[in-house]
Parts: C-alpha cells; sequence; structure tokens
C-alpha cells in the first residue's frame, strides 16, 4: 500500500487540475457505493440469527418482520440493494475509463513536451527506442496498470471498513479473530509477493525496452544486415532479449494470480478458524451463525481483498514505467522553468546579424577531451563561410553550437551583440538547417518540405519555390503525383541526391536569414551541386550561408574559410588564403583539382 501511496502522489501532480479533482471525485464516489454494501450486509447480519434459529426476525426500527410478513420482501429489498450497487458501480466505471483516456493523452503530451524542451546534449544519451516506448506504451501502462486501478482502491477500501464495521456490530469477537486472521494473510501476500512483482516489472519494462532499441537499430541498418549475412545474428539477439521480456511478463500474469489462490485457501481456513471460536464461545448455534457471518462477510470480503491484491500486483509490476515518466517529466519542467527564469527571451531585429564567437570551448559529458576548444571567430552577416578541417577535428559541434543546441563550456556566442542564449528563440526561428542525413516522414513531398505532419499546414507556392532553388522541383513535377507524391518510410523511394535536395528545400521553405548545411551536397553529382550551389550563391548578402564540407568544390567560393584541426580554429582566410597557410590543406584542393598559385608556390 505504502508503494501505491508513493507512486501515485507524484503521478497524480502530472496530471491537470480538473483531472485531479475528477479522480478525488471518483474515489469519493466509490466509497460511497460501497455503502449500499453496508446497508445490504448490516440488514443480511441483523436477519441472519432469526432465520438461523427459526425464531422471530426483528429489526430495530421496523419492528417485527415475521409477523408483519415482511422477512421475504426484505429479502428481495436486500438483493436489489447488492445488484443496485453493481450497476452504479458498471456506470460509474464506464464513464471514469473515458476521462482515464484523456489522463493517458495529458500524460504523455506533458511527458513529449519536456522530451522536445530537454537540453541536446541529454538526448544525445538517449536512446530514441526507449523515449518512443516511454512516450506511448509507458504512459498507457502507467495509466492502465498503476492511474486506473489504484483509483478503484478507494471503493475496494469503502466495501472493507463497511464489512469490518457490519462485522463489528454483529460478533465483536468474531470481528477481532476474522481481522487478525485475515491481516496476517495479507502481510504474508505483501512480504512474499510484492517484492517479487516490483523486481518483474522492472525486468519486464528493462528487456521490452531493450527489444525495441534492438529492432529499431536493425531496421535502420536492414540493408547492411542482409548483405554482411548478419540476420541470424539479430535474430538471436532479438530472441534473447524478447525471451527475457516474455518471461517477465509471464512471471508477472502467474505472480498476479497467486494472491487469489492463497485468499481462497485463506478463507477455507478461516471458516474452521472462525467456527471454532464460535463453537468454543456460544455452543453450535454459535459456531453456525458465526461461520454464516464469516460466509457472507467473505463473499464481500475475499473478492474486495483479491482486487486489492491485484491492484498491488499490477501496481508493483507498472510502477517502474511510472517512475520513470514521473522522474522524466519533473526533470524537463525543471529544466524548462529554470531556462525560462534565468534565460528571458529577446527578439532579434529584423535584419541579418553577425555572429560572434569568444574564447569558445565544449567537451561532450564523460569525454576526456574537449571537443572544441578556444575558438574565436567571427561570421559576418550575409556572407557565406566555410568549416573545413579532417574527420572529427570538431565542424558538426560548431555547428552544433551555432545552432544553439550545445552550449559553450567556457567563453560566449553572440548574435547581432547579444548572447545566442537571450535571443535562442528568435534565433532558432530564422535559421534554416540542412543535416548530413536528412531525415524524411513517410508522407508527401510537400509535407516533408513543409515539415507538417498535417497536409492543411503546408504553404503550396513556398513549396514549389523552395523545390525550384534546391534544384528539384523540375524531378519532382516530373514523378506522379508531383508535390503531392510518397517519399516512403525515411524517404526510401527517393535516391540520395533527392533526398539531400528535398532537405535543402525543406531549409528553404521558412526563407531563413541563416543557412547551415552540415555536408549537405556531399551525395549530388558534381552538376547538379553547382546548380545548387549557384542558387545558394544567389542568397549572398540577404543570407548568412554556413557549410561544412569535405568536397572542397562547394565552398571554393565562400568569403571566409575557417579550417579546423583538432579543436580549433588553425587557420582562417578566402580560400586561397587558406591553401596558402595550410599545407595540409594545399594538398586537399591539389587533390581536388583546386591547386591555385598560392597553394603551389608552398
Ligand atoms: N555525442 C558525442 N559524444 C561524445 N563525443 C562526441 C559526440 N559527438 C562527437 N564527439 C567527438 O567530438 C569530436 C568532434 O566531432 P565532430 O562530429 O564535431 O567532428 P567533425 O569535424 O564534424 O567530423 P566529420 O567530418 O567526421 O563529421 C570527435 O572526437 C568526436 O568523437
Amino acid at each position: 500500500m505504502n508503494g501505491i501511496i508513493k507512486i501515485l502522489g507524484p503521478l497524480l501532480h502530472t496530471l491537470p487540475e480538473g483531472s485531479r479533482r475528477f479522480l478525488t471525485g471518483y474515489g469519493a464516489a466509490s466509497a460511497a457505493l460501497a455503502l449500499l454494501d453496508v446497508v445490504a450486509l448490516g440488514l443480511v447480519a441483523a436477519l441472519l440469527p432469526g432465520l438461523v434459529s427459526g425464531s422471530d426476525v426483528v429489526l430495530p426500527v421496523i419492528g417485527n418482520l415475521t409477523q408483519q410478513g415482511l422477512v421475504l420482501p426484505m429479502l428481495a429489498f436486500i438483493c436489489l440493494l447488492i445488484v443496485l450497487k453493481s450497476v452504479l458501480a458498471v456506470l460509474l466505471l464506464r464513464y471514469a475509463t473515458k476521462r482515464f483516456a484523456r489522463h493517458e493523452v495529458a500524460i504523455g503530451d506533458r511527458l513529449f513536451a519536456a522530451y522536445l524542451a530537454s537540453p541536446w546534449e541529454q538526448r544525445l544519451g538517449r536512446n530514441s527506442a526507449e523515449i518512443v516506448r516511454s512516450v506511448d506504451i509507458g504512459v498507457g501502462i502507467t495509466v492502465s496498470g498503476v492511474l486506473m486501478p489504484a483509483m478503484t482502491l478507494f471503493g475496494e477500501l469503502g466495501t472493507l471498513v463497511a464489512v469490518v464495521v457490519v462485522l463489528f456490530v454483529a460478533q465483536p469477537l468474531i470481528a477481532v479473530v476474522t481481522m487478525v486472521y485475515l491481516g496476517l494473510v495479507a502481510v504474508l501476500l505483501a512480504r512474499v509477493i510484492s517484492p517479487r512483482a516490483v523486481a518483474i516489472g522492472r525486468e519486464n519494462r528493462e528487456w521490452s525496452n531493450r527489444t525495441a532499441k534492438v529492432l529499431y537499430e536493425a531496421l535502420g541498418a536492414l540493408k547492411e544486415i542482409t548483405l554482411a549475412d548478419r540476420g541470424a545474428e539479430v535474430q538471436e539477439q532479438v530472441h534473447g532479449t524478447r525471451t527475457r521480456s516474455a518471461r517477465a511478463r509471464a512471471a508477472a500474469i502467474q505472480i498476479s494470480q497467486v494472491p487469489r489462490y492463497v485468499l481462497e485457501t485463506a478463507l477455507v481456513v478461516g471458516f474452521a478458524l472462525v467456527g471454532g471460536v464460535g463453537l468454543a464461545t456460544g455452543g453450535p448455534a454459535g459456531a453456525v451463525s458465526a461461520i454464516g457471518l464469516f460466509a457472507i462477510a467473505g463473499f464481500r470480503l475475499i473478492p474486495s481483498l483479491t482486487r486489492m491484491q491485484a491492484v498491488q500486483s499490477s501496481v508493483n509490476t507498472s510502477a517502474s514505467f511510472a517512475r520513470q515518466i514521473v522522474q522524466d517529466i519533473r526533470e524537463g519542467e525543471a529544466q524548462m522553468a529554470r531556462h525560462t527564469a534565468e534565460r528571458p527571451q529577446r527578439d532579434l531585429p529584423a535584419a541579418a546579424a553577425d555572429i560572434v564567437l569568444e574564447d569558445v570551448s565544449f567537451r561532450y559529458p564523460g569525454a576526456a577531451s574537449p571537443a572544441l576548444h578556444d575558438v574565436s571567430i567571427r561570421i559576418p552577416a550575409g556572407s557565406h563561410v566555410a568549416f573545413v578541417g579532417s574527420s572529427g577535428a570538431g565542424k558538426s559541434t560548431m555547428v552544433d553550437l551555432l545552432l544553439g543546441l550545445l552550449e559553450p563550456e567556457h567563453g560566449r556566442i553572440l548574435v547581432g551583440g547579444e548572447p545566442l542564449e537571450f535571443v535562442l528563440k528568435s534565433w532558432r526561428r530564422r535559421i534554416g538547417y540542412v543535416p548530413q542525413e536528412v531525415s524524411l516522414f513517410d508522407a508527401s513531398v510537400a509535407q516533408n518540405v513543409a515539415l507538417a505532419w498535417d497536409p492543411e499546414k503546408v504553404d503550396r507556392p513556398r513549396v514549389q519555390t523552395a523545390l525550384r532553388r534546391a534544384q528539384l522541383l523540375d524531378t519532382v513535377l516530373g514523378r506522379e503525383g508531383g508535390i503531392d507524391a510518397l517519399v516512403g518510410e525515411r524517404g526510401m523511394a527517393l535516391s540520395g541526391g533527392q533526398r539531400q535536395r528535398l532537405g535543402i528545400a525543406r531549409a528553404l521553405y521558412d526563407s531563413p536569414l541563416v543557412l547551415v548545411m552540415d555536408e549537405a551536397t556531399s551525395a549530388l553529382d558534381t552538376a547538379t551541386e553547382a546548380a545548387v550551389t549557384t542558387a545558394i550563391n544567389e542568397l549572398h548578402g540577404a543570407v548568412t550561408v554556413i557549410t561544412v564540407a569535405h568536397r572542397l568544390a562547394t565552398i571554393r567560393n565562400a568569403d571566409v574559410v575557417f579550417f579546423m584541426r583538432e579543436g580549433t580554429v588553425a587557420a582562417y582566410g578566402t580560400f586561397d588564403e587558406v591553401v596558402a597557410r595550410v599545407p595540409d590543406f594545399a594538398q586537399q584542393a591539389a587533390l581536388a583539382g583546386l591547386a591555385t598559385d598560392a597553394g603551389a608556390a608552398d
């Protein structure tokens, strides 16, 4: 019970105010329904001695029922009360389950918002399969396995109290014996079953998350796996993780059934115990009356105790998901609140602005050495700059810092003279970003360009303009369906170069003031790359273009080339100036057929 309260409290805080009121009302209504049980049971307990002994049945207010011929109508009334309680309980449950569906959505929304708002570094440390499972399945399990069952506890507790009250009023000694006995059974179940159920729940979450992770990763690398003939190995992995999670789920079902049988056995033993006490204190008539009362109480008590134990099991096995969700929501929202309080956002002026880095250093969490250190550069507004350098030199890290996804460990980034963290919202709105790997979703070309899951939100003329600039419009219009044709899962229906150009069109769709391209044209043929570069060059002056490229032809005409080596900017200047200063770069330029006089002189 303690475990239920511990998880229920924080979980209720993840719900909107109205929902908490509803849940309190639901609990109170369930408990109130149990009052009908008190009345029905109380009447049975009052009728029982007379019915057992064959003497007249007398009720305190109504009088002698036998003489008034009211015994049968009273029994019918008791049956009616029991049926009425069941009907009302079903109606209440029907109404409540609809509300619970809304709670599931509310918790899922808060959790997803917290993930979306969490810092990029933190997101790098989380596996996406785990996040998908948490937001969808985890939230479902939290509501159906923790919240819903836990809220039915109020009704069960009401029934329990009602039965105990009736027992105490009717036969105090039998009531004490029954309570002590059932209490011991409950302690036994809590000590033996509950810890096991918690462990099983944790195991289930861990292994089903691992299964999802392996499946996501394997499906992402399906081509390589097929070609390398590693299908059997992947199958073995999936088999291993699924076996563990399936075993945990089977164990959870098994353990949830055990209490029922324990309680049924306890009921039989209870008859003997209570009968013995009744015999010792009131002779055979006392024994029959005690057994009768225990049977009637048991008729209400045992299902109620069984359900309470089932709730306990369900909460124990699902609590692992709920705890993770509550923790993620708390951390995410605390971070959001901290950011909002510490960094009140200001708007940037409408025009393009200079970007300045002052002594910027950055280290990935857990990394031994910094990925960037002491970088001080200026990117003039409207210019075209390029970051070059060997693999692992820090180019993508630099881009992520400029995008405001990562924050410098030391130093600062200024946009138009303002620290980036104070204009981040406004800054991100003006950026168009093309990553190395463009992520497409299974929808139309137009939706992918507009990054809109709702087709209604697509601005079709803007889609066409962006596609034209990215040199993709003719290809798209040449395909059946045009801009409404589907791109397939992860853009499978497009070639690598088409996917890249679609990514460029996506970045251009919002008419950005800053265009960041991280190896964005690496999959294009030379002619298409030249056409895209020309289209991008047309933006010169109005848009700041930041390019990361290994293919040096792309950046031949950049205003400034920053040559990066081991996390620092080792040299910068025009293409020719960097060729003149950096022999490594001169060699790369020569290999690319871009040797200059300056480079040749070196
Ligand atoms: N998420 C991460 N966690 C830890 N270290 C990272 C992470 N991402 C990159 N690094 C490390 O930071 C350094 C710089 O990486 P970065 O991706 O910025 O290089 P790059 O110049 O863009 O390389 P490439 O040209 O191969 O894309 C590398 O040593 C890399 O191993």
